[in-house]
């Protein structure tokens, strides 16, 4: 048996981790044979619910779990962390952008950004759920100077499996026959999922489907499915969005198929002529715990112009929380 990693996760007793901690704990993002101690942090008047939710935790006699940390201090919760989930923060309601979260929650990511440079593992993965995802991943990234920003990571992978599910609806074909799907830019209605690289059952997805559905159809479909399902479920996605960190994380740590690469927000290294240091979403390919930039792609105008225009809104995102940013 290996021996245990501590997996912080924040936010632990609210909707997305009522589903994530249990897909955590059964082996479903670390592997069916890497034992685990959750390290959970919610704010003070949470705690007797997070307790329940470690009382559940307990009666599912999950193998791998080999300890459960309760705390509402963050550097308890991130003390020799290796993987940090940040979901702790508002979820929005309906009629708002998710930058509207902005200042209800990007002072939080300040917070825990400093207490991961403090004390956590230096190996540490920080993956930010919580919204506006990529924004509060930079000010984590920021507050965090001892540790390599290539180590703090935005969610749009549940952004890259909706494009993948609606793609494959309108071929007539599953998920499994959907290649090199691409979400680029914020975690925000500004995405842009790009079909020109994808292929279904090894044929180019952009010749499958009509211009008009993609432009008219596909692209606002995706860029707002978070919004349609708050509309429908009253709440935010919380268990498609618990199953996408579960794959981020698992893409990450334990790598992505050969021929195929996944959507992460990362720190941007000037590829695609997109602004060094946003956190924007490019397609990776992960290996021994690492992910790189896959290179090379051929961009047309069509696409210039829609990763351009998100990189401009995470550009504004940036300069509106200057003054959380050392
Ligand atoms: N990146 C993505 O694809 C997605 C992001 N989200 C975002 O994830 C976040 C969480 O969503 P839900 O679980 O549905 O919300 P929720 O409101 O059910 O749970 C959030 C939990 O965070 C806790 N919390 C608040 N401040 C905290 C702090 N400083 N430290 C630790 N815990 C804290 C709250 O007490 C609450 O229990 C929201 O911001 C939501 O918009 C949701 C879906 C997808
Ligand atoms: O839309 C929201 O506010 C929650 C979220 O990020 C998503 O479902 O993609």
């Amino acid at each position: 048996m290996k021996a245990p990693v501590r997996v912080a996760v924040t936010g632990a007793a609210g909707q997305i981790s009522y589903s994530l901690l249990f897909r955590i704990a059964s082996g479903d993002m670390l592997g069916k044979d890497q034992p685990v101690i959750l390290q959970l942090l919610e704010i003070t008047p949470a705690l007797e619910a997070l307790k329940g939710v470690a009382m559940e935790l307990d009666d599912c006699a999950f193998p791998l779990l080999a300890g459960i940390v309760q705390t509402d201090d963050p550097k308890v919760a991130f003390k020799d962390a290796q993987y940090a989930l940040l979901v702790g923060a508002r979820p929005r309601g309906p009629g708002m952008e998710r930058k509207d979260l902005l200042e209800a929650n990007a002072a939080i990511f300040s917070v825990q950004g400093k207490a991961i440079n403090e004390v956590a593992s230096r190996d540490i993965k920080v993956l930010v759920v919580g919204n506006p995802a990529n924004t509060n991943a930079l000010i984590a990234q920021r507050n965090a100077p001892d540790i390599n920003p290539r180590q703090f990571t935005a969610m749009t992978r549940l952004d890259h499996n909706r494009a993948m599910a609606q793609l494959a609806g309108k071929v007539g074909k599953t998920v499994n026959d959907v290649k090199k799907m691409l979400i680029w830019g914020n975690h925000s209605s500004t995405q842009y999922p790009d079909l020109h690289h994808a292929t279904v059952d090894g044929k180019a997805a952009i010749d499958l489907v009509d211009q008009s559905w993609y432009e008219g159809t596909y692209i606002p479909e995706v860029q707002q499915r978070g919004a349609a399902i708050i509309k429908a479920r009253g709440a935010s996605s919380a268990a498609s969005a618990a199953s996408a960190a579960v794959d981020h994380m698992r893409s990450w740590a334990l790598g992505t198929a050969e021929g195929d690469w996944v959507s992460m927000g990362i720190y941007s290294d000037g590829s695609y002529g997109i602004q060094e240091g946003l956190i924007y979403s490019f397609p990776c390919t992960c290996k021994n715990g690492d992910w790189e930039i896959v290179q090379g792609l051929e961009i047309n105008e069509f696409s210039r112009a829609r990763m351009q225009a998100t990189e401009q809104e995470l550009a504004e995102e940036r300069d509106a929380v200057q003054h959380l940013l050392p």
